[in-house]
């Protein structure tokens, strides 16, 4: 059996070094770190994340500031609060909280964001610093950034040699990830929907990470006997065995069956989920750093 990956474990540990750093920051300097949150709509999963993020951000010692915003927002409107939390020097993190309502185009939203403030780290200018290789003087984003502190808790900090495949080439995810590994020297295929005979693709994996959003499409034949298996999917299906009208989150591997074969995995939920939010706390305590000419710490 597989060893199971801690996310939640792993989660409070970034967690208490970020509250550790922001009482630092605020004691030596008078700064504490402000997160701003911007939420438009009435999706209810949305609302969850955006609250679970606005606690965290408290709880971390931060200045938590929640916007949420009618589902009828305008384009302009959206993209004046970013100017006016940008100008803001209390501020030093803000997150548009994804998927925006149909009439709302995300990208210039993205774009409007002060890279020094864009904590999804979902910027160009961020995003091309990992493409570059350098993962100093920007901002990760976080699912992928914390989907790499699992992988380094297993194979440690250098993963030459190591064949890791990501499943997914999203903007927020698959990308970055996929750079993030090759950052680390592992030697990177991204798979997607188009590509040929994915199973054996998959296969070659020392590292498989799967972001498809599929429920369980990734099988225990899938998976080479002792990989590590990281899954990023978040499903919610039907559980008719605990009772009528039930559901339950799964992940994009059908998790019991690959355990029997992987050598790690993460478990769904619980994997990688919990680390989202934490390195949403690091990179805003990073950006309050940076904003009072301090060094920031290291995640
Ligand atoms: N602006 C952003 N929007 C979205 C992001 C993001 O990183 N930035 N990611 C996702 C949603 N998300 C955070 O926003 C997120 C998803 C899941 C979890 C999490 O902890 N999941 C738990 C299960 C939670 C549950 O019971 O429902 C787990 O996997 O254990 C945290 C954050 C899309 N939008």
């Amino acid at each position: 059996m597989a060893l199971v990956i801690d996310g939640k474990q792993a989660a409070a540990s970034v967690v208490a070094a970020v509250t550790e750093a922001a009482g630092k920051l605020e004691a030596e300097v008078g700064v504490k770190p402000g997160l701003a949150v911007v939420i438009v709509g009435n999706d209810p999963a949305s609302h969850a994340y955006v609250n679970s993020k606005s606690k965290m951000a408290k709880q971390c010692g931060f200045n938590s500031i929640q916007h949420s915003l009618p589902e009828e927002t305008t384009q302009e409107e959206l993209e004046k609060l970013v100017a006016e939390l940008n100008a803001d020097p209390a501020i030093h993190g803000i997150l548009v909280q994804l998927p925006l309502p149909k009439h709302l185009n995300a990208e210039p939203v993205i774009l409007s964001i002060s890279p020094e403030k864009d904590v999804d780290g979902l910027h160009v200018v961020n995003a091309g610093k990992i493409a570059t290789g350098d993962l100093s003087t920007g901002l990760i984003s976080c699912t992928p950034a914390g989907a790499m502190l699992l992988v380094k808790q297993i194979h440690g900090d250098d993963l030459s040699g190591l064949n890791a495949v990501v499943i997914g080439r999203s903007n927020l995810f698959g990308k970055p990830m996929g750079l993030l590994l090759l950052a680390a020297n592992a030697t990177v295929t991204m798979a997607h929907s188009r590509t040929k005979d994915l199973a054996a693709v998959c296969r070659n994996a020392d590292i498989l990470v799967a972001a498809v959003g599929r429920a369980q499409m990734v099988k225990s034949d899938w998976v080479k006997p002792g990989a590590t298996v990281i899954d990023v999917g978040i499903n919610r299906v039907d559980a008719p065995d605990k009772g009528e009208g039930k559901t339950r989150l799964v992940g994009d591997v059908a998790y019991a069956e690959a355990a029997e074969v992987a050598g790690a995995i993460t478990p769904v939920p619980g994997g990688v989920g919990p680390m989202t939010i934490a390195m949403l706390m690091a990179n805003t305590v990073i950006a309050a750093h940076r904003a009072a000419g301090k060094t920031p710490p290291k995640f």
